[in-house]
Formats: structure tokens, C-alpha cells, sequence
């Protein structure tokens, strides 16, 4: 490659997490995802005094108190994980194709690492919504940001995006890897596997998107592969509308008076491990659950930066650069 050729760039894009855990940094996170009507289909005129007036001054303190639970030396394990994940794949892909990430709220913002990729010679980028189940809230949210960043460039990099992976044979395969692999480090032996993907309204089912069946055949698929049954569940509940069900902490409550004393949890919806999966599950849900009679309780890691995990974005990205990159 010569030092002026044009070259390609990747940009793994996940949901994004405030820049510390204290309330004003949770408030100005939460403003900007809140704000997104592809995660709150409310109309402005009627959500943003319910967002301003109750929610960003009651839910900052308490999300910033469970953030500060997970909070890592090197900042929020969201971020931390994500930039793991893309330094791991530097140089994956030959000397041409430069590899970035960025947050769809917060830092380091979509448009800006897009600017920063195309000010580096990239004529050329694949965006990588870390999604494997597509949501319009998550990945139009992510392709939205990157639309909206080329809207206004009068010279426009050419544009890809990853597919929704919730069905490629890779990522069971590297699901089933992980899962058996963290099984057998277990000190138990659970009971009953329990696949949790984060909820959505269930009204969005009805309105045609797709999160659902695809949570539900990843659980399937999953399943046959681990040659095991697993309770799908959806967690993380927001506001008084029904969402998808079962839901995590209620099935989390009732294994135990079902004779499911041991539980093993799973998160194949997750890329990376974060407030929903540590916090949430990790330590509110052990409490559900031993409170409501369980023993034994473990909430097995996402394929964040290990192994698997960096194997098969190397594998979905690879194919997407396929006929982009000259020397591949
Ligand atoms: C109506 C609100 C929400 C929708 C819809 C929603 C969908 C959705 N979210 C994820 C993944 C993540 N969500 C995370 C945190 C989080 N989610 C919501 C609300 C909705 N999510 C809130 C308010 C928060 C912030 C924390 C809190 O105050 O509870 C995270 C973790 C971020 C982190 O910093 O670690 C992830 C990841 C998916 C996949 C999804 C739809 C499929
Ligand atoms: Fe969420
Ligand atoms: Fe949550």
C-alpha cells in the first residue's frame, strides 16, 4: 500500500455510558439517549416534560449509585470492553483497513470517530453496530448517527453496515464455546440455563420489529447447540407500559418455589458486559433470586474482548470487507 492510498475504516458502534458514575455525568447521558425518539416513541411535545420534570431528576442519582458499583480502573466496563474489542482487531485485516470505535450517546461520538476515520484517508467505512438481535432502538439508533454525520459532509465516505448477526452459525458457535467453557468453571451445577435479553416495549413487536423473533431464535439455536433447554427472559424494564415477557427479575423470583434452586444466566443480547449485565443482573439479580430461595446463582460473562468474542467479530467483519479490500 502507498502512504496515499486510500484506505478503509471499522467502526465498532455500541450503545454508550456516561464518562463517570456521579449523577450530573448519569443526567447528561440519559438526556441524550432518552431524547432518541428510535428508544422513546413518545412524541417530544409530551416526553420531554415528563424526561426534564421526573425522570433526570430522580434516576441520575440512583443509576449513578449502581454505576459506581461496576465502575472498573479503567472507567465503565461498556467502554472499556468496546475499546478492548477494537484494539484486539488493529491490524486483523491488513495494513489498509484501520479499525476505531464509538458510542451511539456519549464519547467517543459516531460523527466524530466517522470525521476522524475519513480525515485519516478512509474513502471507505463499515459500520459494526455491536447488536446481534436487530432493535430499531439499537441499530437504526447507531446507522441513524452515521447517516445524519455523511448528511452533512460534502465529500462522503462510501457507507456499509453489518448486518443484525443473531443467526450466523459463528456466533452460536461462539456462544456455545464461551457457555460451556464458563459452565464448567462453575463451583455448581445449575439447574436450569436462563437466557436474558434486554426488554423492549412490546408494542414495537406489534409495530413490526423484528428484536423478538430474533431474540427467540437465538435462544433456539443456542439451545440446540448446548444440547439444553433455556428460559428466554427480557430484563431491564423502563416506564409503565407493557414490555416484553417474561421478565427476568419475575422468573428470577419463581425458579426456586419451581424446584430451580441453582441458576446459571446467559446474556447472548450483549456484546460486552455493562450496567445491564453486571449490576443489574449480576447483583440485583443474585438477590432476587437468593432471597427467593435460590442457592446458587452466576451470571456468566459476555464474549466481550475474550477469544470468542474478538474471533467472531473478525469473522463478520472480514466477510463484510470482502470485495472492499484490495489485498484481503
Ligand atoms: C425505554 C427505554 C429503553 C429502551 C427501549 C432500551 C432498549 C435497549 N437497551 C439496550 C442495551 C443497553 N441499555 C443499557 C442501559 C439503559 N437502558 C435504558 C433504557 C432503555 N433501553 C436506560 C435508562 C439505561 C441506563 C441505565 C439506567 O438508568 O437504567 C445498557 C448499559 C449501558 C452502560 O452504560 O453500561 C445497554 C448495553 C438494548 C440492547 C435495547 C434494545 C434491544
Ligand atoms: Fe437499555
Ligand atoms: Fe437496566
Amino acid at each position: 500500500m502507498s502512504i496515499n492510498a486510500p484506505r478503509i475504516g471499522v467502526l465498532l458502534v455500541n450503545l454508550g455510558t456516561p464518562d463517570a458514575p456521579t449523577a450530573p455525568a448519569v443526567r447528561r447521558y440519559l438526556r441524550e439517549f432518552l431524547s432518541d425518539p428510535r428508544v422513546i416513541e413518545i412524541p417530544p411535545w409530551l416526553w420531554q416534560p415528563i424526561l426534564r420534570g421526573i425522570i433526570l431528576t430522580v434516576r441520575p442519582r440512583k443509576s449513578a449509585r449502581a454505576y459506581a458499583e461496576i465502575w472498573g480502573a479503567d472507567g465503565s466496563p461498556l467502554a472499556a470492553i468496546t475499546r478492548a474489542q477494537a484494539a484486539a482487531l488493529v491490524g486483523a485485516f491488513g495494513p489498509e483497513v484501520m479499525v476505531d470505535y464509538a458510542m451511539r450517546y456519549g464519547q467517543p461520538a459516531i460523527g466524530a470517530r466517522i470525521a476522524a476515520l475519513q480525515a485519516a484517508g478512509c474513502d471507505r467505512i463499515l459500520i459494526a453496530p455491536l447488536y446481534p438481535q436487530y432493535c430499531a432502538a439499537t441499530t437504526a439508533a447507531a446507522t441513524d448517527a452515521a447517516y445524519a454525520a455523511l448528511a452533512a459532509m460534502r465529500v462522503q465516505p462510501a457507507l456499509r453496515v453489518l448486518p443484525p448477526y443473531y443467526a450466523e452459525p459463528a456466533y452460536i458457535a461462539a456462544l456455545k464455546a464461551a457457555t460451556e467453557r464458563a459452565l464448567a468453571a462453575l463451583p455448581f451445577t445449575p439447574d436450569a440455563l436462563v437466557a436474558s435479553f434486554h426488554g423492549m416495549p412490546e408494542r414495537t413487536r406489534r409495530l413490526g420489529d423484528p428484536y423478538y423473533d430474533h431474540c427467540m431464535t437465538t435462544a433456539r439455536l443456542l439451545s440446540e447447540a448446548l444440547g439444553r433447554p433455556l428460559t428466554v427472559t427480557f430484563q431491564s424494564r423502563f416506564g409503565r407500559a407493557r414490555w416484553l415477557e417474561p421478565a427476568t427479575d419475575a422468573t428470577l423470583a419463581a425458579l426456586p418455589q419451581q424446584g430451580v434452586r441453582r441458576v446459571a444466566l446467559l446474556t447472548p443480547g450483549f456484546a460486552a458486559d455493562c450496567l445491564e449485565t453486571l449490576e443489574e443482573l449480576g447483583i440485583r439479580g443474585r438477590e432476587t433470586f437468593i432471597a427467593a430461595g435460590g442457592s446458587d446463582f452466576a451470571c456468566l460473562p459476555c464474549l466481550n474482548a475474550e477469544a470468542e468474542g474478538v474471533e467472531l467479530l473478525r469473522h463478520l467483519l472480514r466477510r463484510e470487507l470482502e470485495g472492499w479490500t484490495r489485498a484481503a
